[in-house]
């Protein structure tokens, strides 16, 4: 038997066309594999073309209808038009009776594509129920609405400082050849960027934006990573809407999105040196087993093992000594025949003549990447999800690590760990890059990686922290051996 849907709770309005609301919402949960309860707050009577009228729902009749938040809690909530302060009142008051944990997505349509008006809320009502929102998603008019600013930059800052942990704006309006949405998180200004589609006039794109984050975030993905997956719904949902009145056209329901075309390029605060694309291909990207250690000794050992790639990851110590020891990583590569690269310290690399370089994403943004392209250094990159992935698609790096698949204990890892089937996600992601799989790795997982397309596994503590480590070692080896074999 399959494991039960995520529940996504909808509550919004009835769009009569169909092309946006709660049925926009439902086609949306049922492609993404979810499963939706809707509880409407107002029917807008619309064609493709034209909106009629919206009539709101009576506050006792829709608090009744939101009782079902008790009675079947949903993993999410996707929040869409409300039509008054006393609606979002009553959603308010319900939504306090579940835990503060579940995450409340809030696409603020208050006006339809066909230019009707479908909800007005109070400045103070539109402040509290921002409370409880864990992500808001305006366009760039709705921007101005919430904040009762009319000016974006002033409307901005205003709703960072005031609104939910997350706000994603939504670039659609914009007058640009892509279409990008940035993403404002506690942590960095995420940019999500995709082609225009012109001369498409898709209804919904809201709603189908906000209830794709809702599903991905029901099913555990951080907001960046489920942004980046919705983004690359909606893209596919342009490329393959249909016609259904002279300027309108629907998206067919989406499916769980895998075609690498249709993600964003993405940016985190600043953009990585354009001009730094393509880093010298690995002479054997099949290495198998990967060791990453922290000193010399423990590099001589693993060398003298056999294996075609390590790394040296020294993280704290003097300079004239790190200086000594690249140099020394280096001759040993050198001597081993081994593609060894040098973990952060980049200059020192590029100094020291190393095979490669091994960057992370906070690296990456503080790195010279030209210069190392430029010395013809390898480049090898960490990556812990769909954001980070496609930040770094775009600079073909010579293998992209994947990580952490597992618990680990050898690094306080921020994010949680990916588990087998999204490294299989990511790995399809990544085309003819090299990929390596981290994080927990030793015999028992190797078989679950080879499964997931990934041929390469780095290892820290099952070598280093093993009673021996020459028979660990060999151990790993055999179980790749085996599973490429099988
Ligand atoms: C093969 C490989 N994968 C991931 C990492 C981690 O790099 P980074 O994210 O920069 O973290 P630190 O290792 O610097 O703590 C790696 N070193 N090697
Ligand atoms: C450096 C690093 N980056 C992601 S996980 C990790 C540590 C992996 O160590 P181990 O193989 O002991 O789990
Ligand atoms: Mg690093």
């Amino acid at each position: 038997m399959t494991a039960h849907p995520a529940v996504i709770g909808c509550i919004g309005g009835i769009d009569t066309s169909g092309g946006a609301g709660l049925a926009r919402d439902a086609i949306t949960v049922a492609g993404l594999h979810g499963q939706c309860w809707q509880v409407p707050t107002l029917v807008s009577q619309q064609s493709h073309q034209y909106h009629h009228a919206t009539y709101a729902l009576d506050c006792q009749v829709l608090a009744q209808a939101l009782s079902i938040l008790v009675d079947a809690l949903p993993a999410a909530i996707k929040l869409g038009a409300i039509a008054n302060d006393a609606q979002a009142q009553c959603i308010l008051d319900q939504l306090t009776a579940i835990p503060a944990t579940v995450p409340v997505i809030w696409d603020p349509v208050q006006i339809s594509s066909a230019h009707g008006r479908l909800g007005q809320l109070s400045q103070s009502l539109i402040n509290t129920l921002l409370t409880r929102c864990t992500l808001v998603t305006p366009n760039l008019p709705e921007l101005g609405l919430l904040s009762g600013q009319s000016d974006s930059t002033l409307a901005l800052s205003w709703l960072r400082a005031n609104g939910p942990q997350y706000l994603l704006v939504k670039g659609g309006h914009a007058q640009h050849a892509q279409a990008t949405d940035i993403l404002y998180s506690p942590a960095h200004t995420w940019h999500f960027a995709g082609p225009r589609v012109p001369d498409i006039d898709m209804r919904g794109s809201g709603c189908i934006t906000a209830t794709a984050i809702a599903c991905f975030m029901a099913k555990g993905y951080n907001c960046e990573d489920a942004v980046c997956l919705a983004k690359a719904v909606l893209s596919e949902s342009y490329h393959t809407a249909r016609p259904v009145a002279a300027t309108q056209a629907l998206a067919p329901a989406p499916h769980w999105p895998e075609n690498a075309d249709y993600f964003p390029v993405t940016q985190r605060n600043t953009a990585l040196a354009s001009s730094a694309t393509g880093f010298g291909p690995l002479d054997q990207p099949y290495f198998g087993l990967y060791p990453v250690v922290d000193s010399i000794d423990w590099l001589q050992r693993v060398l003298a093992a056999g294996v075609s790639i390590a790394q040296l990851r020294i993280k704290a110590t003097n300079p004239d000594i790190l200086h000594q020891q690249v140099h020394q990583a280096v001759a040993l590569g050198r001597k081993y025949q081994s593609q060894v690269f040098i973990n952060d310290h980049w200059q020192l690399a590029i100094e020291a003549g190393a095979y490669g370089v091994h960057l992370g994403q906070d690296d990456l943004t503080t790195a010279d990447l030209a210069a190392i392209a430029n010395a013809r250094l390898r480049l090898g990159v960490s990556t812990h999800g769909y954001a980070e992935l496609c930040r770094v698609l775009p600079l073909m790096p010579s293998y992209i690590a994947l990580g952490h698949v597992y618990p680990t204990s050898t690094k306080r890892m921020p994010s949680q760990p990916q588990g087998p089937a999204r490294l299989a996600a990511y790995q399809a992601l990544c085309g003819s890059i090299p990929t390596v799989a981290i994080g927990g790795i030793g015999p028992a997982q190797i078989p679950s990686v080879r499964a997931a397309g990934v041929h390469n596994v780095a290892v820290v503590s099952a070598i280093t922290r093993a009673a021996n480590p020459p028979a660990a070692i060999a151990q790993l080896q055999e179980a790749l051996a085996n599973v490429q074999r099988a």
